[in-house]
């Protein structure tokens, strides 16, 4: 039923180590896609380009960047429960648009991912849905009440295999759980996604304290209540020797604490979000609630000092903490709105913006940014159709993002493909375009254009069919194998 694909003439991002946006230092490459799969390679060393065979899709990728498709360890999808700022379905294709092809999604749903039976609930709508894999985060406390620890075994041995579990809206403050959910997890290589935030340092706050908050008379939310959890967590991560990933820094002292925790050898990785890699505190001087985000914009200072910290490595991935938010929550007064932004559309045109460009990360670079290291935090390789491709060869699963450097993307309410618009990025023309997604082997998203929902949905149901046959096959050999063993 799915017909080919062949991409002509693409650059990999991997063969683009130099930094700063120029592409052309790079071979152009065809890709043959087929059930699935990267099933033919041409163009590179002296291999012949390959020709369209009958019933093919082409891609003409001449200007085009190939990405193994992004991965977001940070979504909120808000279903079950908030169904009126998101759903399953329209985040996944919010995500398809901006170029991911799997997700992970936060667990402060209603009710809560805390259980085995609303992971595997949240898993299957992503199953069904077909625009991305839906990876869910499971609760560290039972309903993020922060008393007890929640099923997090259930939920690591259920068909959704957790293995990424996050309070994230709230943070694990009590330390000895904080502790206890490190060794938990530890037992089955899962980590802990830290929303690092002293709740008694910032009641009520609004936005990054200094001088601009007093000026604003907005209440102040200090850098230390981030800087203060992420120095106890790693200190715990250390005694534990477990796995602690930190959810959005946001601060320049915060990177400093990572510094020196990687020095030390503690297993710890940092994200940062798109919005914090270009956005700062002075935007609030509007009063538009589309900037209030957990944790707040803050200084320019803060903005060098990740992206300084990306360049030096020091923080791993990019996630977008994608936070949809109904219309009377953001266009409200300040004090009153919620926190957060939608992110997953605009992630790529921030990223080309403030890391490609300036030179601080090369194709290469975002590619692990974006992709193969946010894939590993999650231990993305566990679980049924949890494969992701290490790189665009002969043989991986053929999850790739095509992108155009020289594109833009204007963002407006009618052209974002999520049920919320609480976007930063209105009526700004970005940089850079997600030009084509495949998930699986098909099109999410063609020429910028998503896909009908039938149709993936379609696509989505026979891939899953043949990873079940796939699986139904392996386990009939072992049986087998089994028998023969027995009887030799
Ligand atoms: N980032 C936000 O401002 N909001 C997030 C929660 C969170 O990520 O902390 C949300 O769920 O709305
Ligand atoms: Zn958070
Ligand atoms: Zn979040």
């Amino acid at each position: 039923m799915t017909h080919g694909i062949l991409i002509r003439g693409a650059r990999l991002a991997a063969d683009l180590v130099e930094r700063g946006a120029d592409i052309t230092g790079a071979p152009q490459v065809d890709l043959r896609v087929a059930d699935g799969r990267i099933v033919e390679r041409g163009g590179v060393a002296g291999e012949p380009r390959l020709e369209p065979r009958d019933g093919e899709r082409v891609i003409e990728a001449d200007g085009l960047v190939a990405f193994t498709g992004f991965v977001d360890l940070h979504t909120h999808l808000r279903e079950p429960g908030f169904e009126q700022s998101e759903t399953v379905l329209t985040g996944t294709r919010a995500a398809a648009a901006g170029g991911f092809t799997t997700v992970f999604a936060m667990a402060n749903t209603l009710p809560v991912q805390d259980t085995a039976g609303v992971v595997e609930q949240v898993q299957a709508l992503g199953d069904a849905a077909g625009y991305a894999t839906v990876r869910p985060i499971g609760a560290v406390t039972e309903d993020l009440a922060g008393e007890r620890l929640s099923e997090i075994g259930a939920m690591a041995q259920s068909r959704a295999q957790v293995r990424v579990f996050s309070d994230d809206g709230k943070c694990v403050h009590d330390p000895l759980l904080m502790r206890r959910a490190l060794e938990y997890v530890k037992t089955f290589d899962g980590v802990i996604a830290q929303h690092a935030q002293d709740p008694r340092l910032t009641e009520g706050s609004q936005m990054n304290e200094g001088a601009l908050s007093s000026e604003l008379g907005l209440k102040g939310w200090p850098a230390v209540a981030e800087e203060s959890i992420i120095a106890r967590d790693v200190l715990l991560a250390e005694h534990v020797g477990a796995r602690l990933h930190i959810c959005h820094l946001s601060t320049a002292g915060s990177v400093e604490v990572i510094r020196w925790a990687k020095a030390r050898g503690i297993q710890v990785t940092a994200e940062v979000t798109p919005h914090h890699l270009i956005l700062t505190e002075d935007l609030a001087r509007s009063y538009d609630a589309r900037y209030k985000v957990n944790p707040p914009l803050r200084r320019e200072e803060d903005v060098h000092a990740l992206r300084q910290a990306v360049a030096d490595g020091l923080i791993d991935i990019v996630a977008t903490d994608h936070a949809p938010h109904p219309v009377e929550a953001k266009e409200c007064e300040w004090d009153s709105a919620a926190f957060g932004m939608v992110g997953l559309e605009s992630a790529f045109p921030i990223a080309l913006l403030s890391l490609i460009q300036p030179g601080h990360a090369s194709w290469a670079e975002l590619e692990a940014l974006l992709s193969q290291k946010p894939a590993e935090i999650g231990r993305l390789a566990v679980g049924a159709d949890g494969e992701h491709p290490s790189a665009l060869d002969i043989g991986q699963p053929a999850d790739i993002v095509l992108v155009d450097p020289e594109g833009v993307s204007v963002f407006d309410t009618a052209r974002l493909h999520g049920l919320s618009t609480n976007s930063p990025f209105l009526g700004m023309e970005l940089p850079g375009r997600v030009a084509h997604t495949i998930r699986q082997g098909y099109l999410t998203l063609a020429d910028g254009e998503l896909s009908g929902t039938e149709l993936v949905a379609e696509h989505a149901s026979a891939r899953n069919a043949a990873a079940r046959n796939a699986a139904a096959q392996h386990l009939n050999a072992q049986n087998l194998n089994a028998q023969n063993g027995a009887s030799a």
